[in-house]
């Protein structure tokens, strides 16, 4: 769960009179609820998930972070609560350096898990995505829908309790986007709140949930 009060955000070094990424925004989102975040291009969605993905820090309001206050949180607590969280990135972010089976990896070697339970996990969850035997592949020996599939599976492989994603469907097909959808109610029904970015229309359609709606960094519309 989260919660925004008053929240805005400015990027740093940007002209103030272009306005604020995000104007005074309060939302409260509870454990395993499924958002939709929309709102046309430049309304302030990849901001709005930098700051829950603890990646950016308001630059005024309130930020409660599945029950912690994130803007007096130590690093410490901050790097532990990042363990909790998984983010599907619209550039991917993935480590071009290292095979798909590591980046894919990650999230269980920061907790520290047995190697034998990670290689369990990473083989299940990538022939669940399709991609059971590209595990050796760097990222840029795939294509962009493929790439996706990677960042998805490091997203959730160690079962986040808030998942962020933006446009997590815009490099996949029709079929591997309502197997996403359909992995995504699962998960939510499993107790992970999550917050999807998308200009899918027709997804949204499809998926009728809840959505935070922004406009120019305003909230025009939560419900
Ligand atoms: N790194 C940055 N530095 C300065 N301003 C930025 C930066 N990134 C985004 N902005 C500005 O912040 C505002 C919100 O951008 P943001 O990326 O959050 O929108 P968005 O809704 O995610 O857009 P899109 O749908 O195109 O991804 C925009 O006016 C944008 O120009």
């Amino acid at each position: 769960m989260f919660r925004l009060h008053d929240v805005s955000y400015l990027y740093p070094g940007r002209d103030t009179h272009k306005g604020a990424a995000l104007s005074h925004v309060s939302v409260a989102v509870a454990q395993g609820e499924f958002r939709w975040l929309l709102g046309p291009s430049g309304a302030g969605k990849s901001s709005l998930l930098r700051i829950l993905a603890l990646d950016a820090q308001a630059s005024s309001g309130m930020v409660e972070v599945l029950g912690v206050p994130v803007m007096q949180a130590r690093r410490g607590v901050i790097a532990r609560l990042r363990q909790r969280i998984g983010v599907v990135y619209q550039d991917f972010r993935l480590l071009d350096d290292l095979s798909v089976f590591d980046n894919v990896a990650l999230p269980l070697r920061l907790q520290m898990r047995p190697e034998s339970e990670i290689r369990h996990e990473v083989n299940a969850i990538m022939k669940w995505v399709g991609l059971g035997s590209r595990i050796d592949a760097l990222p840029p020996q795939l294509s962009g829908g493929e790439q996706q599939r990677v960042a998805i599976a490091r997203a959730v492989i160690h079962r986040p309790a808030l998942l962020l994603a933006d446009e997590p469907t815009n490099a996949l097909d029709d079929r591997q986007a309502t197997r996403l959808m359909n992995m995504f109610h699962r998960l939510a029904e499993l107790g992970t709140t999550i917050i999807v970015a998308t200009h899918n229309d027709a997804l949204v359609r499809k998926y009728p949930a809840h959505a935070i709606d922004l406009m120019q960094g305003h909230l025009v519309q939560e419900g």
